[in-house]
């Protein structure tokens, strides 16, 4: 192994690398698998026509949350409800025989650790630092977070991983994002991951596997860290890494599947070599200064159309580029917005509080902070809080949140991917807005003709009391 310096990203690459092709290709390990119900069912089906096994079931977990229902899932006498959407069902179904066939670790719709893939690997202590994670999913990115490599994959290559645990693989290029300086009041993880795919735009991480270095992330709560992470993909980033440290190992320490005993004191000594390494050398580097950065909403239909709160709807001729401005007349026209509008004057009629993004412990508690004793806008149809896991919500209702969320007036949820996505029936109406914690604003993301405003928990419950897009630093209240 070479001694010239290397970046996080090199060190997990070069600790994975199974066989170096002539053409720079490499054979790279996979640690860790995650299966959920959408992408997976080929993937196995093609394994059963070949004959072949999962090579090593172990390191897969299987887990269904896009198309599971947000309500309740058992009766009053515990068992089962069965799922109304038949394409719904039918994906279920199959991922319950897929792990009963291959022997994968499952948590199915109705344990107590099922949650959304994303928030269920690190919590369970699944997700490892130094680690390779894959999933048939895009915001696998996520376990970056923790300090993993990790990305999403396709169908064909979640049948590779399955059946050798293997990935043939390019090697990326190296961004380094730093952030200087430190987050004012009112502004989180999301305003700062919004921010950063503001600059950079959806394709400048293109190519490339970003680092987050600077105080703010040593700062960072290992959660907001995750969010961070998990937009990596809304900048065009393979993935995007957080070098661990005391703060992952606190997180990790003592979760159902991290390493114990003296395999634990060996697992934390290798993770503290996971430092970029002095004078090694980035592809590309951006700063960004913290104290920039306010509370930010996004106006459009692209993740890189963001602006703070305090701005106004901006007009398509101010956009050098032709394509930027027709882009967004599209955006413009249809989110139903006028420039010049100020931002704080948009009034929203759906709140949305969950996602792989936002569904957090944290988050919880950051946007029950907001609404503790009062209640949603007359303007709001529809408000649902919809936790990452099964564990989250028991926690969140251990303390109390969830009553919180209910006397508000608003919906206690389920766990799974809800209204992010809509592949369930939470949806937003067509030309309603809806102000959500999730990850993407496309065209129809949240249902056909849904207008989504991408914000922070503790934004979103701000919407919430007061009916259109709000600072949050309005609402906040001394601490106590
Ligand atoms: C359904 C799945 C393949 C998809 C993804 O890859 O990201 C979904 O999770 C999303 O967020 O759009
Ligand atoms: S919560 Fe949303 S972004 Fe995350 S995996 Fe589910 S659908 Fe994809």
């Amino acid at each position: 192994m070479s001694s010239r310096p290397r970046t996080l990203y090199e060190k997990i690459w070069d600790a994975h690398v199974v066989e170096r092709r002539d053409d720079g290709t490499c054979l790279i390990f996979i640690d860790r698998h995650l299966v959920h119900e959408v992408t997976s069912p080929q993937a196995f089906e093609a394994l059963r026509l070949a004959g072949r096994k999962v090579r090593r079931p172990e390191l897969t977990l299987a887990v269904p949350d896009h198309n599971v229902p947000t309500t309740a899932r058992v009766d009053d006498a515990g068992n089962p409800i069965p799922i109304v959407d038949p394409q719904s069902a039918q994906q279920l179904a199959a991922l319950e025989r897929n792990v009963a066939d291959f022997g994968i670790r499952y948590f199915g719709a109705i344990a107590r650790e099922q949650g959304i893939v994303h928030v269920i690997g690190p919590e369970q202590g699944f997700s490892l630092p130094g680690t390779t994670i894959v999933c048939g999913d895009s915001h696998t990115a996520c376990h970056g977070g923790i300090g993993a490599l990790a990305f999403g994959i396709g169908t064909s290559e979640v049948e590779h991983v399955l059946a050798t645990q293997t990935l043939l693989l390019s090697p990326s290029r190296t961004m380094e994002v730093r952030v200087e300086g430190s987050l004012g009041p009112g502004v989180t993880p999301k305003d700062l991951i919004l921010h950063i795919i503001g600059r950079i735009g959806t394709g400048g991480g293109t190519g490339h596997v970003i680092e987050y270095r600077g105080r703010v992330f040593e700062e960072m709560s290992v959660e907001g860290r995750l969010t961070v992470s998990n937009m990596s993909i809304e900048g065009g980033a393979r993935a995007g890494l957080i070098a661990p440290d005391d703060t992952t190992f606190a997180y990790l320490k003592d979760r159902p599947y991290a390493p114990k005993g003296a395999e634990w004191d060996q697992a934390v000594a290798y993770w503290r070599s996971l430092q970029t390494d002095e004078g090694a050398q980035f592809d590309a580097s951006i700063i960004i200064d913290a104290a920039e950065i306010e509370p930010t909403v996004t106006w459009g239909t692209s993740p890189e159309d963001i602006v703070a709160i305090g701005g106004r709807v901006p007009d398509p001729a101010d956009f050098a580029d032709p394509a930027k401005q027709e882009a967004a007349r599209k955006s413009l026209a249809y989110m139903g917005l006028t420039p010049g509008t100020q931002i704080r004057d948009i009034a929203v009629e759906n709140i949305f509080i969950g996602s792989c993004t936002n569904s957090r412990i944290e988050d919880l508690r950051a946007a029950a902070e907001i609404l503790r004793g009062r209640t949603i806008a007359d303007g709001i149809k529809w408000a649902i809080v919809v936790p990452g896991s099964g564990l989250v919500k028991m926690q969140a209702e251990a303390e109390g949140l969830d009553r919180i969320f209910i006397d508000a007036g608003m919906e206690w949820r389920e766990p799974g991917c809800s209204a992010c996505l809509g592949m369930n029936p939470d949806k937003v109406p067509a030309g309603e807005r809806c102000a959500s914690t999730s990850n993407r604003n496309f065209v129809g993301r949240q249902g056909p003709g849904a207008r989504t405003h991408l914000v922070s928990p503790v934004m979103a419950a701000a919407a919430a009391v007061t009916g259109r897009l709000t600072d949050v630093r309005e609402l906040q209240r001394e601490p106590a």
